[in-house]
């Protein structure tokens, strides 16, 4: 198995009060294993949707999508929820850690959830990965912006997921954090083979990954491998307003 993710003509059609939004429309991807892949588009072409359907955290109208060998369609809420908290981790632009949990039980949270023990060589490891190792009976509040999202990428990466999912993980951070936090995830894919699939606006954090899928109108429109943040931005303005 070489692809950790795979969308196939996948269409989400919203009917808020009966004037249907077709979100997204046929849209067909494979995500391989160990790569670090970004998402751009207009404001309103189907990025999250897509991050949504792709993580089961929201149901195509039609299409399938399969994570790794398991097809999320034909899963209850029951068992789609439990593939979401063992094989996904997810990242926000809101870090959504707990204010009361110190970080070592913010980064252990998912495991507690899940009924798995702490492995606590590896818990160790992340943490020294994200560079938080000395921090670990902290609380949030006693952190910065970009030190709290590095413990956010830890608790994506506790259970071991498939793939980690980040929808604009530095759109509330400073460059410097931001650049931290892009190099942290380029840094887990390159020496732990993670899978990375990142919502972006912004063309130097897309240009950290190893290919670049744009949306448009709820349509693919183009890859670009190996990007700079200048092919980035260029295919963007083509693209339209942004
Ligand atoms: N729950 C919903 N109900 C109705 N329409 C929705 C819903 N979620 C998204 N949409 C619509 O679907 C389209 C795609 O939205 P989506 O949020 O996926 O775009 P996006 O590219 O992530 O946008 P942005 O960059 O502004 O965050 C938009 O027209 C949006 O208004």
């Amino acid at each position: 198995m070489t692809h950790a993710i795979r969308l196939t003509e996948v269409s989400k059609v919203y009917d808020p009060n009966g004037s249907a939004v077709r979100a997204l429309d046929g849209v067909s991807i494979a995500l391989r294993r160990g790569t670090f892949t970004a998402v751009m588009g207009p404001s309103g072409s189907g990025k999250s949707t897509f991050l949504n359907c792709a993580a089961g955290l929201d149901r195509p109208t039609s299409g399938s999508v399969s994570l790794g060998d398991i097809e999320l369609s034909g899963l209850t809420e029951v068992e789609l929820t439990e593939v979401r908290r063992q094989r996904i981790g997810f990242i926000f632009q809101a870090y959504n850690l707990l204010s009361a949990l110190t970080v070592e039980e913010n980064v252990t949270l998912p495991l507690r959830l899940a009924d798995r023990k702490t492995d606590r060589a590896f818990l160790h490891e992340v943490l020294t990965a994200v560079g938080l190792g000395d921090h670990l009976k902290r609380r949030p509040s006693e952190l910065s912006g970009g030190q709290q999202q590095r413990v956010a990428v830890a608790r994506a990466l506790i259970t071991h997921p498939d793939v980690v999912v980040a929808d604009e993980p530095t759109g509330a951070l400073d460059s410097r954090s931001s650049k931290q936090v892009l190099e942290l995830l380029r840094h887990i894919v390159d020496t732990m083979g993670q899978t990375v699939l990142m919502v972006t606006h912004d063309p130097v954090a897309a240009s950290f990954a190893d290919s670049v899928v744009f949306l448009a109108d709820g349509r693919l429109a183009g890859e670009l491998p190996k990007p700079t943040p200048e092919q980035v931005a260029a295919r963007m303005t083509h693209l339209g307003e942004w």
